[in-house]
């Protein structure tokens, strides 16, 4: 991320102090400090059950700490209650789980609905379909009537009606088809950039870290084990498990280049 993105952004700052999680003799979350600037995409990577749903989630209050604190712009997110915080927070997560019986319109407008604040019209609803790519007329259907790559779409603007300076993504693209997710990912980060937005996305996926991300937190065994930009870790030195999860896209990437060498060998050969 560069400065200028730091000035304009209206996402919040993060930081984290002591913050951990323990379920009796299992450590979720090892003592963090570590900080966020405003306007960051930070990707959270690792194996499984090494503690990046735990951190997300802590960040909302969806999970309490058993110590330490998080503050988000400033202020430390236990000083307002666990609902209202939620509400100034975006969050999508995987297989967003529209209400089958409401209409996408009905869908978007959810959050202020049950919050009993002024219910979105139907201009806001045009401007947060607009905002994810799908057409303004899709606010009548039912979602049985969209794909999974729209569903997920409409789960975005869902999280972008409350207006939030942060937003929070579990694995937002998992359920998707590999070119699907893709286009979806890169969209998000342009949204995130033109919104100026602070956004943490928990990911499997390390090709897709190192392609939106501005820092990604290698998570193992509850502590971020790497900290780095994409091209730092590209460039190696960062540890082991940071090493085995780049392994993986650079090994495909390798074998692709190869095997187009060699297909383009055997055509030439054959003409
Ligand atoms: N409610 C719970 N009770 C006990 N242990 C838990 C609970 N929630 C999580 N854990 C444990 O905490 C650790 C971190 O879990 P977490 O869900 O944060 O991992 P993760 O990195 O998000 O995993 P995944 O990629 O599989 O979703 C795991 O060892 C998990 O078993």
């Amino acid at each position: 991320m560069n400065t200028d993105t730091a000035a304009t952004a209206r996402g919040p700052a993060i930081a984290y102090q002591g913050l951990a999680k323990y379920y009796g003799e299992t450590t979720a979350v090892a003592p963090l400090d570590i900080d966020i600037a405003p306007g960051t995409l930070v990707a959270l990577v690792g194996a499984s059950g090494s503690g990046k749903s735990t951190l997300l989630k802590m960040t909302n209050r969806l999970i309490e700490p058993s110590k330490g604190n998080v503050h988000i712009g400033g202020e430390d997110i236990t000083t307002q209650d666990a609902h209202t915080l939620r509400r100034a927070i975006g969050y999508v997560f995987q297989n967003i789980g529209l209400f089958p019986h409401m209409t996408i319109a009905q869908n978007i407008g959810i959050g202020p609905k049950l919050a009993g604040d002024e219910p979105l019209s139907a201009q806001d609803i045009a401007e947060l379909l607009t905002l994810v790519d799908l057409p303004t007329d899709f606010a009548s259907r039912m979602p049985d009537q969209l794909s999974g790559g729209q569903q997920q779409r409409v789960g975005v603007a869902r999280a972008l009606a409350g207006k939030p300076g942060l937003m929070l993504m579990d694995e937002p693209f998992g359920a998707l088809d590999p070119v699907t997710r893709e286009l979806l990912a890169h969209e998000y980060r342009r949204l995130h950039d033109d919104m100026g937005l602070t956004t943490i996305m928990v990911t499997h996926d390390m090709a897709e870290a190192l392609l939106v991300a501005d820092r990604i937190w290698v998570m193992a065994g509850g502590r971020i084990a790497a900290d780095a930009t994409p091209g730092e870790l590209l460039a190696g030195g960062c540890g082991p498990e940071a090493e085995e999860l780049v392994a993986v896209p650079r090994g495909q990437a390798e074998k692709l280049v190869e095997a187009r060498r060699a297909a383009l060998a055997n055509g030439q050969a054959a003409s």
